[in-house]
């Protein structure tokens, strides 16, 4: 494809995603198949839409002053600046003249003479006299929040949480692509072999720091891999293996997955299990637990039954203390996972954070009463923010004093996490930037 069609793919996508909020990896990956683009060329699109995206508000500032005399734009001639600009700056191996020369082809063509001109006008000041700094900015927080392009109420709260120096290893850790990680299924291949069998292909891994199970890929392309395809090992992030190495499982067990789609954490229980006793596992929307019951399938593991329920009910489905384990992965808002998709941030609205608190809230009274004494339950989410996480751990304590945080549960965490900063008397918070994984937040609570 030439590069000019693969800039205006890039300008289609971003005008759609920036302006209707579409899935930017499964448009992305659409178009790649469509245009049986080449692996470069994939490469190339795929940083122009993700690049632009996850630079948009830094970008929009760079560009305000050059754009003080215009009045409203229409959407795409915004993008093909926000593209432009993104290239100009960011991508030192595109030479300038070729982009601005290709913005003013696709404004010429797709617009008239009048976008061309104000595309050639903005850009070319852009080249001559460069973009602002965002050291002029002399808020910290509004600094950090337009040089990362992260939502001022959220850059906000981490740093009203967590501290301007955490909050900014994690807005620049979410600026940056996340390391893939795949979990072995140990029933059906070793570690050490599916390592030597990636390497032997030519991937570039190693071994987790977080799970036994786990491995990390800087280079090569999983998903076509026959040991993914045969389901000898799936994909999964370090920090949601944690939960399956901190649920202390044995053979034989009986336990409860209530909030489990697609499956990833389903899977990994069901594999400590090596593969015996039960585990019941619950999703709100039927679509979803067929998934979970298709992953246990591909895993070959079979003492996983998914099924569909409201989990603020589930005692309608079982008895009372029935369970040795129990795994609530909440519904959560998610802000931990912001850097493989760099358009989520925008959509993010701080009400929901205290929406799904209450539902939190009633997942853990409800499948707390599942659990037998002495058994244990793991509370995690895939966010961060002390009101889901902590604050959440804190206020079921309260109400529920047959229920402690489990005294050996620091004790178990995985070597290198034993000093993290994250720890706290209600759990761990794991930051995107401590081991290059998502932000994450677990649990172990045990009944009395
Ligand atoms: C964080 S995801 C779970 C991820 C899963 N544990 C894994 O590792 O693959 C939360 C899931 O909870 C489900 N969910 C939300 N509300 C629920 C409810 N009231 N009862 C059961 N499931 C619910 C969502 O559909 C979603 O699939």
């Amino acid at each position: 494809m030439s590069k000019y069609a693969l800039r205006e793919a890039a300008l289609q996508l971003l005008t759609r995603i920036g302006e209707n909020g579409g899935y930017s990896h499964v448009l992305l990956d659409r178009e790649i198949n469509k245009q049986q683009l080449s692996e470069q060329d994939g490469r190339l699109l795929t940083e122009m839409v993700y690049g632009t995206l996850s630079h948009r508000d830094l970008i929009h500032y760079y560009l305000t002053p050059y754009m003080k005399k215009q009045k409203k734009i229409r959407p795409w001639v915004k993008w093909l600046l926000y593209m432009s600009v993104y290239q100009m700056v960011f991508l030192e191996r595109v030479p300038d003249h070729a982009v601005l020369h290709e913005a003013v082809e696709i404004a010429k063509k797709q617009g008239h003479k009048g976008i061309a001109s104000l595309i050639n006008g903005v850009l070319r000041n852009i080249q001559r006299n460069g973009v602002a700094d965002v050291e002029e900015i002399k808020d910290p927080v509004e600094k950090l929040a337009i040089e990362s392009s992260h939502p001022h109420w959220l850059v906000e709260r981490w740093v009203e949480q967590y501290g301007l120096e955490i909050t900014q290893g994690m807005c620049k850790a979410n600026m940056h692509h996340l390391p893939m990680s795949v979990r072995i299924q140990p029933l059906r291949i070793s570690l050490t072999e599916a390592i030597h069998q990636l390497q032997a292909d030519g991937f570039t891994v190693e071994k987790s720091l977080l799970s036994p199970q786990g491995i990390v890929i800087s280079e090569g392309q999983i998903l076509r891999h026959p040991l993914f395809i045969e389901g000898r090992l799936t994909v999964q992030d370090q920090s949601s293996m944690l939960v399956g190495e901190m649920m202390d499982l044995s053979p034989g067990q009986k336990v409860l997955d209530a909030c489990s789609a697609p499956g990833g954490k389903t899977t990994h229980m069901a594999e400590k299990m090596e593969d015996e006793g039960e585990v019941a596992a619950y999703d709100l929307h039927a679509k979803k637990a067929k998934l979970v019951n298709e992953k246990a399938r591909q895993l070959e593991l079979t003492i996983i039954h998914a099924k569909q329920a409201d989990s603020r009910k589930i005692t309608d489905e079982h008895h009372l203390e029935s369970f040795d384990r129990i795994l609530l992965d909440a519904p959560c808002s998610g802000l931990g996972v912001l850097r493989g998709k760099p358009d989520i941030k925008y959509h993010k609205k701080e009400e929901d954070i205290f929406s799904l608190r209450n539902i939190q809230d009633d997942l853990l009274n409800e499948v707390s009463k599942l659990l037998k004494p002495g058994g244990k339950l793991v509370y995690s989410t895939c966010t961060v923010d002390r009101h889901e996480n902590e604050e959440a751990v804190a206020a079921f304590l309260c109400r529920h004093p047959e229920y402690e945080v489990d005294p050996s549960f620091t004790n178990d965490l995985p070597e290198p996490l034993q000093t993290s900063h994250g720890r706290s008397e209600f759990g761990l918070q794991l930051f995107p930037q401590d081991f290059d994984t998502d932000g994450f937040f677990l649990t172990r609570l045990i009944r009395t």
